[in-house]
């Protein structure tokens, strides 16, 4: 019996040995499988790529994101006004056919009475005024008979027409005020001889000369002038004070004035109207604009704008605004669309202060400080 339990464990035993090898086999050859997966589903694993060299040069830098300002508006840069009048020369062609003219007569042999008949015509078509061409003609021929052929006719014009326009007379514009306070320019004239247009050319010059400045509309009655003038503040980036249409052109001086004290700014430019009925109206309005001005600051200058085109009008205007205000320079304007510069000597003349600006285009910088003998050589050119 014993052996027969021997041989049923021995047999029991190698069914289990036998069972285990073949599991074991079994395992060994599915892990062996290229690809062998426990989920056919899965999608191919991407394909690993093999690690790159350490790179030993230096990465770029990665660009440094600067934040993005706002755009300022661009703004003008005007011209210096020194170099105006003589870029602008060129522009009073209408007027050195004059220079031309004379220079023409006074070169003939013969000077008799018919040239200096001729000379004198000249002078007054070209609005320099009777009093001023019989003086002119008086030193002319006196010089040329006493100096006789060795004069240069040229250089004795060109001495006497600088005497006539009056190198002497102070030209400089009064911008600034006592004290640190703003100087206070008041610009007149009828509507229509280029007085917007100036006061906003003005501020470009001042602007040229690293000056701040303030700009008043006091010309309530033209809408379109407040407009205007905002529209050459921008361009240079000058504050315009307005007051709503119709409104009382002194009030809109005042604030303006007292908004150039606070600002602290240089020079308060103020533009007025022109169109006004009558005389009394002009007076009223304007010495009000000038006495509600002075209450709080002086007026440093008073502009009166004139049209050069307008020739004998021009110098009754020229009257009138003497009356009312205390003038104490003239704008001549439109001098590039006239062939009558002589306008420059009459006006002074007739009011006693000199021509302290010129306007010579319709450019933003085509007004010039007037500069007499550089006046003369254009115009003997
Ligand atoms: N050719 C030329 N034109 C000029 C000159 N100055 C001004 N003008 C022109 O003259 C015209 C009238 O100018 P404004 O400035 O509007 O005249 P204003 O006197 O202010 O007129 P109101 O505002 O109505 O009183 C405009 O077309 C200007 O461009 C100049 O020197 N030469």
């Amino acid at each position: 019996m014993e052996w027969l339990y021997l041989v049923i464990g021995i047999a029991v035993l190698g069914v289990i040995a036998l069972v285990g090898l073949v599991t074991t086999r079994v395992r060994g050859s599915k892990r062996d499988l290229p690809g062998a997966s426990t989920d056919v589903l899965a999608p191919p694993r991407p394909q690993q790529t093999p690690p790159a060299p350490a790179d030993t040069t230096e990465a770029p830098e990665a660009p440094v994101e600067t934040p993005v300002e706002p755009a300022a508006p661009t703004l003008d840069r005007p011209e210096k006004a020194s170099s105006r009048l003589v870029r602008l020369r060129q522009r009073l062609a209408g007027s050195n056919a004059l220079g031309r003219g004379l220079l023409g007569l006074l070169s003939r042999d013969k000077l008799d009475e018919d040239t200096w008949e001729a000379i004198e015509d000249l002078l007054i078509g070209a609005d320099i005024g009777v009093g001023p061409t019989q003086e002119l003609v008086e030193r002319l021929r006196e010089r040329l008979r006493v100096e006789g052929g060795a004069a240069d006719a040229r250089a004795v014009l060109r001495e006497e027409l600088i005497a006539l326009v009056d190198p002497t007379m102070d030209r400089s514009l009064q911008v600034s005020g006592a004290d640190g306070a703003p100087g206070v320019v008041l610009v007149v004239g009828v509507n229509g001889t280029g007085k917007t247009t100036t006061v906003g050319k003005i501020a470009r010059i001042l602007v040229a000369d690293e000056r701040s400045v303030l700009l008043a509309a006091a010309d309530t009655f033209r809408a379109a002038a407040a407009e205007q003038l905002s529209t050459w503040g921008e361009r240079v980036g000058v504050e315009v004070v307005r007051g709503p249409e119709g409104g009382d052109p002194a009030s809109v001086a005042f604030d303006a004035v007292r908004t150039g004290i606070e600002d602290g700014v240089d020079t308060v430019v103020v533009d007025t109207a022109g169109r006004l009925q009558n005389k009394q109206g002009l007076m009223d309005e304007l010495g009000k604009v000038k006495r509600v001005l002075e209450k709080q600051l002086p007026v440093t200058e008073v502009l009166l704008v004139l049209d050069a085109t307008t020739g004998q009008n021009g110098l009754i205007q020229a009257k009138v605004f003497a009356e009312v205000v205390d003038v104490t320079g003239i704008v001549l304007t439109k001098l590039d669309g006239s062939a009558k510069g002589g306008i420059v000597v009459a006006v002074q003349r007739q009011l006693g202060v000199p021509v302290k600006l010129v306007g010579l285009g319709e450019g933003p910088d085509d007004l010039a400080p007037f500069d007499a003998a550089a006046f003369v050589d254009a115009l003997l050119s």
